[in-house]
């Protein structure tokens, strides 16, 4: 039987087979919404509606055909020829023979840009050259270390590439699905966006440190943590939904991961005077959010725009505040990431920018990795020490990232500058630019060195 089939019909026995069915579809979404366009085939079959016509369309022109499906058959059947012509004609216009190649050129466009397939190592379980070398035994071709962000956009086929930013990371075109591949099911690569890595590694706590991940389900940063830290020191996760906590215990089972306790609690509620969390220094907060900067999810199919209404956008954002706060309370945590894959301003920027308000006497923000090129919005003066990405700049999903600094010690002159003043010599926590020109890390790069005198002057806020 067709894949169409246990698609229209809502039959999930076959998990696997439907979940390749829609992987597929999505990866050709653009395309597809760009044929069926063309070819005036929702005007012309008016109860077909956009998602399923989409799956009919890639399974007649990409897929197996569409061998069987009753009526829907029928209806795409009529209109084979018209569709397989309009591809043929979107190939000339693309420049490409094949199929696949639409997907690749599609990547170049400004328009629908797809973010390549991002493979962090995991650490804990082998090593990066260990990971290439089996890739490369795999059938596979090794461009080397990526010297621009342009690099990662011309992946085709089974090339793939080290990130020029995160070291452990490896790049593949958009179209390589490696979720069957034995490196990933034996937990030795974690499929994990490029944005989504930059929390932990931006955080770098040292070995042996306590942390905190306040939301931590399904747990892709805290494995990410745990590599980091070699699974020495103490890794305190929580999340409120026990059936995300139950995947994530596998997963951190597969990843290797044993520096971790795992807790189902609210982290509002978390006790921060608790003697237990006496020695945590670093706290990552990725809370609940609008997902509006995830570009690869069923949305593309179903056409749903991000459609967070004001009112949703507020109930976040207050969450999102509050908990900031919260982590900000743990009496000695001495940085604090704060992490969104949301493109809205109120769950960035707006969110930093009222907590920084309350908190400037302890904490500061840290400019992180300077030579990036997408910067927070500058909606305050502190807006751009943070980081966004998004597909066009930065190749990966929409993401947004701020690292707060507890002042150490008393202010010096250079800390009681203003924001703005402050902005340009602030920490730099930085790998490489986009360009790929500089090479300090953030395990080497000093938050803070103050190279000036320092002058001792009472704590008080910045102008
Ligand atoms: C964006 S997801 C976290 C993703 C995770 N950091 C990762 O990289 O895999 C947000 C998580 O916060 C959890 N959450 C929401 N409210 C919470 C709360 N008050 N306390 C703890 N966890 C919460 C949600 O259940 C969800 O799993």
């Amino acid at each position: 039987c067709s894949l169409i089939d246990l698609t229209v019909s809502g039959l999930s026995q076959n998990i696997k087979q439907l979940f390749a069915l829609v992987c597929e579809t999505l990866k050709y979404a653009g395309i597809l919404k760009e044929i069926i366009g063309s070819t005036k085939l929702l005007k012309q079959e008016k109860k077909l509606q956009l998602s399923v016509a989409k799956v009919l369309v890639y399974d007649l022109l990409f897929g197996k055909g569409v061998k069987c499906g009753g009526n829907w058959k029928a209806i795409i059947t009529k209109h084979r020829s018209q569709l397989k012509s309009a591809l043929a004609r979107l190939k000339v216009k693309r420049k490409v023979s094949r199929n696949e190649d639409l997907i690749v050129s599609k990547a170049s466009g400004s328009q629908g840009c797809r973010v390549p397939r991002y493979v962090r190592v995991n650490l804990l379980k082998t090593s990066t050259n260990d990971v290439i070398d089996y890739f490369r035994r795999d059938g596979f071709i090794y461009r080397g270390r990526a010297t621009s962000v342009n690099d990662l956009k011309h992946l085709k086929g089974k090339e793939f590439i080290c990130d020029l930013h995160l070291p452990e990371l490896l790049v593949f075109p958009s179209t390589i699905d490696l979720h069957q591949h034995f490196l990933y099911t034996a937990g030795h690569i974690i499929l994990q966006d490029k944005a989504s890595c930059l929390p932990a590694h931006l955080l770098n706590p040292p070995q042996g440190s306590h942390v905190i991940d306040a939301c931590a389900a399904p747990g892709n940063k805290t494995s990410h943590l745990a590599a980091i830290l070699r699974n020495k020191g103490k890794l305190f996760a929580f999340d409120l939904d026990i059936q995300r906590l139950a995947t994530m215990g596998t997963l951190l089972l597969r990843a290797g991961v044993t520096c971790h306790q795992l807790a189902n609690e609210d982290f509002l509620l978390v006790a921060s005077s608790d003697p237990k969390y006496q020695d945590v220094r670093h706290l990552l907060l990725d809370p609940s959010c609008s997902g509006s900067g995830i570009v690869s999810r069923l949305k593309q199919v179903t056409e749903d725009e991000e459609s967070a209404s004001p009112e949703r956008l507020q109930a976040l954002s207050s969450f999102q505040r509050k908990a900031l706060c919260h982590a900000l309370s743990f009496p000695r945590v001495q940085r604090v990431v704060y992490s969104t894959c949301s493109v809205h301003q109120e769950e960035n920027e707006e969110v930093v920018r009222e907590v920084l308000q309350q908190h400037r006497d302890s904490f500061r923000l840290v400019n992180l990795m300077p030579s990036w090129p997408y910067r927070g919005l500058d909606t305050f003066p502190e807006g751009s020490l943070c980081l966004r990405a998004s597909p066009d700049q930065t190749l990966t999903n929409g993401f947004f990232v701020a690292m707060f600094e507890r002042w150490s010690g008393e202010k010096t002159t250079e800390q009681t500058k203003s924001p703005s003043q402050a902005k340009a010599s602030l920490s730099a926590v930085d790998t490489v630019g986009m360009d790929g020109n500089s090479e300090a890390s953030p395990s080497t790069a000093p938050t803070v060195k103050r190279k000036r005198k320092k002058k001792k002057k009472k704590l008080q806020p910045s102008a």
